[in-house]
């Protein structure tokens, strides 16, 4: 494929990914974006949350699938290497705007904790965990898991390298502190619906189950040194004892 249509996807894709994040963070906040996730009109409670938890699964799907060893190998076949991780975090923004889009709000609350000093403290969490999310894609190597790297890389004759395994920042305190991030942003809510409450427990389990798949991928990869790390820094939190 022409090095300069690689260049030009891996460009609109990253910027796809950065627009697409930041409403996220809007919308799971609840703040600066048209449409938040208590936001919409409201219909029929079973209806509403079978469709919620229906995006949310082919967002979980697409996401485990696609990040798969054999699948990258498979679709590979199709997708030149240098544009494989850009395509693959731009179907997952679509995906996810995609989910954003036709979310059907549940706004009843299960607990609201007004504008004081609490409700603060929550959205001061829930900013540290998207502050950790940011942290580390910089940690592991920020432009290579947007697939801007390897995009470039291929326009200047230079492939880009797999990265390296990487203990570094927050790494050296939970060995997955950017789901770490997303947990805490998730759940650390001034008001949590019971849409909010939904999303937040499905994705929690579908960040569970993720980690495991990855686990077992980098295990493969690293052999006997993940298995030390591993023995070494706890999986999510960072007060737990090894
Ligand atoms: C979206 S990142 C999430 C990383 C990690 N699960 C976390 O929550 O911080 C997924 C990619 O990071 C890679 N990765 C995970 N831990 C890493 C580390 N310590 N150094 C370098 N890459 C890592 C995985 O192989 C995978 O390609």
């Amino acid at each position: 494929m022409g090095r300069v249509f690689v260049l030009v996807h891996g460009v609109v894709s990253y910027i796809v990914v950065l627009a697409v994040f930041a409403y996220f963070a809007g919308f799971v906040a609840g703040v600066c974006v048209p449409k938040t996730i208590d936001d919409g009109p409201v219909g029929p409670w079973p209806r509403a949350l079978m469709i919620d938890l229906a995006l949310l699964g082919g967002f979980a799907l697409q996401h485990s699938v696609m990040a798969r060893p054999w699948f990258k190998r498979m679709w590979t076949v199709f997708v030149p290497e240098s544009a494989e991780r850009s395509t693959y975090v731009l179907l997952a923004s679509l995906q996810l705007a995609l989910t954003m889009w036709v979310w059907h709000p549940l706004p009843t609350p299960i607990w609201q904790l007004g504008d004081g000093l609490l409700a603060a403290i929550v959205h001061g969490l829930a900013a540290i965990g998207w502050g950790l999310v940011l942290v580390s894609t910089f940690a592991v190597d920020h432009f290579h898991l947007f697939g801007l790297r390897q995009a470039v890389g291929h326009w200047l004759g230079r492939p880009a390298r797999e990265p390296e395994f990487r203990v570094r920042g927050p790494y050296r305190l939970v060995r997955h502190p950017l789901m770490l991030g997303f947990l805490l942003a998730f759940w650390a809510a001034p008001t949590m619906s019971v849409g909010h409450l939904a999303f937040a427990l499905a994705m929690t389990l579908y960040v569970l189950v993720a980690l495991e798949l990855e686990e077992r991928d980098l295990r493969a990869q690293h052999g006997a040194h993940y298995d030390g790390y591993r023995a070494r820094i706890p999986r999510l939190n960072p007060f737990a004892r090894r």
